[in-house]
């Protein structure tokens, strides 16, 4: 970049890469391509690096307040029609030493099957981040996406049995993406779901292709999927005033998206930013959270997110 200009983006019709908030209606940041210096470098990666096994736990208060916060998600969800909420938090960890290029490289290895980044701008701040979650890829109109959501511990294979919670949760985001899509897009095509590994952890997903109409653009597209209730909830507007009224702090670019947007051929790859942290002075902000739902245990989703934060803390 040649200046320290923060630009925006709100059509997502300019080449750049894109980095949005969780919060549609703020501001998505580009870094225009027309002001940048494209590299494309090979990423050599040591095989020595020694990971960090003592790190800090979250606290009491941490784990108190987000099963409170757990607690009354499931009453909202069982006295009124929310079917489905992701509520998270946000854990700091202190930092003895710190360095980009290492930690990045710690990102690379231990995530195999993720995207993996790390994102800078003096106005906003710098983040690293490995997710699991493809939002979109677009060329020429034919777009793929995926549901992903239900969680359990990696213990030595894929071979897993899911619960019923967990089936559930992800079934709602499938239905969703399939609900949203359908008027505007044909040959929409959902995959059997399977298990996937990330980091430490099993996922489920289905994978989701089609073709979209011609009259619509990629901001539809966007606007369509983004939140998905991998992130947000169902139904999405109900599950959008309830995290921001009792989240008791501000997601910013957590559950945002962010990727190449308009690279040739109007070739767009848009992540969901999960499994994410900000990095402020000697200070990392790990972003966690999990989808509730009516089956859902308390202690458990307080598990569930202790689990998500541990890999990528093995990298500060
Ligand atoms: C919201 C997060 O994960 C989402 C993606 C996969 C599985 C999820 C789950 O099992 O709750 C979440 O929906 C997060 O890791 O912070």
């Amino acid at each position: 970049m040649d200046d320290n200009t923060l630009n925006f983006t709100s059509e997502f019709i300019e080449t750049g890469f894109v980095f949005a908030p969780f919060k549609s209606e703020e501001n998505a940041v580009l870094f225009p391509l027309k002001n940048a210096e494209f590299i494309n470098e090979h990423i050599l990666i040591e095989e020595d690096f020694s990971f960090n096994t003592i790190f800090e736990h979250a606290t009491n208060s941490d784990k108190e307040k987000h099963i409170h916060l757990v607690e009354k998600t499931l009453d909202e969800i069982n006295n009124n029609e929310l079917k489905k909420v992701v509520v998270s938090r946000k854990e700091e960890v202190l930092l003895s030493e710190f360095d980009v290029l290492i930690t990045f490289k710690k990102l690379l290895k231990t995530y195999a099957n993720a995207f993996v980044y790390v994102w800078f701008h003096p106005k906003v701040g710098l983040w690293f981040g490995a997710t699991p979650e493809t939002l979109l890829t677009i060329s020429d109109h034919n777009f793929t996406t995926m549901s992903l959501a239900g969680t359990q511990v990696y213990v030595d294979t894929n071979e897993v049995i899911w619960k019923s919670k967990e089936l559930e949760e992800q079934q709602l985001v499938t239905d969703f993406i399939q609900n949203q899509l359908e008027p505007i897009t044909s040959n929409l095509k959902i995959d059997k779901t399977e298990t996937v590994k990330a980091g430490n952890l099993l996922h489920l997903r289905s994978s989701v292709e089609g073709h979209l109409n011609k009259s619509s653009n990629l901001k539809e597209l966007i606007r369509k999927l983004h939140p998905t209730p991998a992130v947000c909830g169902l139904p999405r507007e109900k599950a959008t005033l309830f995290i921001n009224q009792n989240e008791n702090y501000k997601r910013t670019f957590y559950t945002g998206f962010l990727g190449e947007l308009n690279f040739e051929d109007k070739n767009s790859s848009l992540f969901v930013n999960l499994r994410c942290m900000c990095i402020d002075g000697k200070k990392a902000f790990v972003y966690v959270g999990g989808g509730i739902t009516k089956d859902s245990n308390a202690k458990k989703e307080w598990e569930e997110t202790v689990a998500k934060t541990t890999t990528i803390k093995k990298v500060l």
